[in-house]
């Protein structure tokens, strides 16, 4: 492998100027490590790439891949903006006071309490997806007696070249609103009669995990097509043009694809739509997650159980699994890893690694090439800065892990370990439970 190559004077496995084994041995496992600089290059990337490239863009970090109060404080260093999906989201980002005006709030079902939130707190754009939103945003902005800036999020009717449950734009979609004329333009018709909110344009989310720039293109023309009509027909201007995230990673042997490779294609697209339409250019914002945090992580874990069916399979399992980390349980994802003690030895042998939950699914690595191996060894599981954290459970009981931020080869924990404490916290026993003394007749 490419990086134990690079490594022959290593001893263990080195991530960002960290000895992987030493970090494992100072804040156990399972632990999250994630690189502080390889987050910040990425934004540099994005700066350089689009933001500094292209007049009139914004970018905001999607940050349902991997939110803690000190990565709302990075981002905000790194000057994007923040997509937020939910009131916790929002919450995490108000603690960290992160630039309200640049948050985007998200999602499909945002409650009046989590409106009610994002009006008090001023947030820079709500993105409705449907017209019971937009009612109870009209209510919650007539009694607090504040405007606010929204987009639509419109399905754009394209299916992305990726696993179906991170597809977002088919036509038969929880999210956004229909293209059909009488939905969207009603839409467009009833907002622009409301004294408290001020549509500024629309944004799509093609899906995640994409490297097929074409479904961008393709939902940019429905873009395009849709802000003629709204002007040709009303007069209305479309200010903005959010063209969502998705831009996918390198989780096995896929080349990563730098941001150019996606944003060239995306403003080349619009330029060309908005020429033929004869549209002024709106303001364009990407928000991608995965693309920014994803390669910034690993997962170390420590070996266990080591089980040889003779001309089976081999199968070595970790001290977590599926409830660090679902995505292989939910999307078939493919990870590659290291045993970040051994990364000198021949990689010899193939095994498959488990997870030491109580699920037959609960399998990381399918068929992994390793050196010999033995219970105690760490395990470095690479690219897992998105979506891990942030989808972690507790299920079978399993405390979650620390995260151990690098900052300069310095690490340190920004998130604690939970303790089995942590998991009874929010628990009660009802009294009639305490000493289970009394007889109990169930009622028919
Ligand atoms: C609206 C929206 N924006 C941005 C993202 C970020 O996606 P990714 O992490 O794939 O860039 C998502 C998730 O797919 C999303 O639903
Ligand atoms: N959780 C998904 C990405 C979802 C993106 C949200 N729209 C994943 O791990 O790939």
């Amino acid at each position: 492998m490419e990086i134990q190559t690079k490594q022959h004077h290593q001893k263990n496995f080195i991530f960002d100027h960290c000895d992987t084994v030493e970090l494992a041995n100072q804040y156990g496992t399972p632990l999250y490590v994630v690189s502080e600089n390889l987050i910040r290059e990425k934004c540099r990337a994005i700066k350089e790439e689009f933001l500094m490239k292209y007049p009139n863009t914004k970018a905001a970090y999607a940050s349902k891949a991997f939110l803690t109060l000190a990565m709302c404080k990075i981002i905000e260093g790194e000057g994007l903006g923040l997509d937020v999906v939910s009131g916790g989201e929002l919450y995490t980002a108000i603690q960290a006071d992160f630039p309200m005006e640049k948050i985007m709030f998200h999602g499909n079902n945002k409650s009046y309490e989590e409106l009610e939130m994002a009006v008090a707190n001023n947030v820079g754009r709500i993105i409705v997806d449907n017209f019971f939103e937009l009612e109870m945003l009209e209510d919650i902005c007539s009694s607090q007696k504040k405007k606010v800036n929204i987009l639509f999020r419109i399905t754009p009717e394209v299916e992305g070249n990726t696993h179906s449950y991170i597809t977002t734009g088919q036509k038969d979609s929880k999210f956004g609103i229909p293209l059909q004329e009488k939905i969207i333009e009603s839409a467009v018709i009833q907002v622009t009669k409301s004294s408290y909110i001020d549509l500024k344009g629309f944004h799509f989310h093609v899906g995640s995990q994409l490297f097929d720039q074409q479904s961008y293109t393709k939902a940019i023309a429905t873009a395009v097509k849709l802000m003629e009509t709204l002007y040709i027909k009303y007069g209305f201007v479309t200010e903005e043009l959010n063209t969502g995230g998705g831009f996918g990673i390198n989780y096995t042997n896929e080349e990563t694809m730098p941001i150019h490779y996606f944003v060239d294609y995306i403003m080349e697209a619009i330029e060309i739509g908005c020429r033929e339409a004869n549209l002024k250019i709106p303001t364009i914002i990407i928000e991608p997650g995965r693309w920014i945090v994803g390669e910034a992580g690993i997962t170390l874990y420590t070996l266990g159980a080591i089980k040889e069916i003779p001309e089976v399979r081999t199968y070595v399992s970790v001290d977590g699994g599926l409830p660090d980390n679902p995505r292989p349980a939910l999307y078939q994802a493919k990870y590659k890893a290291i045993v970040a003690n051994k990364i000198n030895e021949a990689a010899d042998k193939v095994v498959t690694i488990a997870g030491k939950c109580c699920e037959t699914g609960d399998i990381l690595i399918w068929d992994l090439l390793v050196p010999t191996i033995e219970a105690g060894d760490i395990l470095a599981v690479l690219n897992t800065g998105a979506y891990n954290f942030s989808m972690a459970s507790n299920y079978n009981r399993l405390p979650r892990p620390a995260v151990a931020l690098i900052s300069d080869g310095e690490p340190q924990v920004i998130v604690e370990r939970e303790t089995y404490q942590h998991l009874i916290e929010r628990e009660s026993i009802p009294s009639h439970l305490i000493n289970n003394k009394k007889s109990f007749n169930i009622k028919k």
